[in-house]
């Protein structure tokens, strides 16, 4: 696939086959992610892949945070299955973490080298025929997945990729024309 082609065509994808992933495909595809431009040279990212019996451990703390949040009493356990049940219908969760540097401009620029690697990734594994999502739903800041996934301080979830093979593509959503966002400046 040519890379305008890549770019046009991948999408967000929520609905994934019952299929694994292979975990040293998607390693693989990160060795190629990382090139990405990194101004100081930090490479403050890591990433943890979450699969098979291992799910049971986001979908566990998942499950403890949205039974103790829901109000209704008697909705609690009903709350936290469903919500148990989302995380182990993902294939694959990729949780990609940065090392949040004390300099704000580098810890800025730190976060847009790691988001390029995220989409590098997103761009390799569409081309193998996997697709996935960035999810940055609020749970993963809570203290109950950063301790199950062993988040240590000083470091900042950017998310969580939900990974897999599509059993559905949603439709595009069409975007602004480039050209209406381009101003050019060709005289003094
Ligand atoms: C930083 C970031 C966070 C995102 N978080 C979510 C999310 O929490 N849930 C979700 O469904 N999609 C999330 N998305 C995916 C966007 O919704 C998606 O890219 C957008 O709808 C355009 O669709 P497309 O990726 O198929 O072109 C996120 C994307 C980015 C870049």
């Amino acid at each position: 696939m040519d890379l305008v082609q890549l770019l046009r065509e991948r999408r967000s994808i929520h609905r994934f086959e019952d299929r694994e992933v292979d975990p040293d495909l998607v390693a693989e595809l990160l060795d190629t992610a990382v090139w990405a431009p990194n101004y100081h040279m930090t490479q403050p990212w890591r990433f943890i892949l979450t699969y098979g019996e291992g799910r049971r451990r986001i979908a566990e703390a998942v499950r403890i945070m949205k039974e103790k949040r829901e109000p209704d009493a008697s909705r609690k356990k009903e709350v936290g299955e469903k919500f148990y049940n989302k995380i182990m219908a993902i294939p694959m969760l990729m949780t990609v973490i940065m090392q949040e540097s004390q300099n704000l401009i580098v810890r800025q620029d730190d976060f847009a080298a790691t988001s390029i690697v995220i989409h590098n990734f997103s761009l390799l594994a569409w081309e193998k025929g996997i697709g996935l999502t960035w999810e940055t739903y609020p749970w993963i800041h809570e203290p109950e997945f950063r301790e199950a996934m062993g988040i240590l301080p000083g470091e900042k979830v950017l998310g969580n990729l939900h990974i897999g093979y599509p059993a559905a593509i949603p439709q595009a959503q069409p975007r602004v024309p480039a050209a209406e966002r381009i101003t050019r400046v060709d005289r003094a």
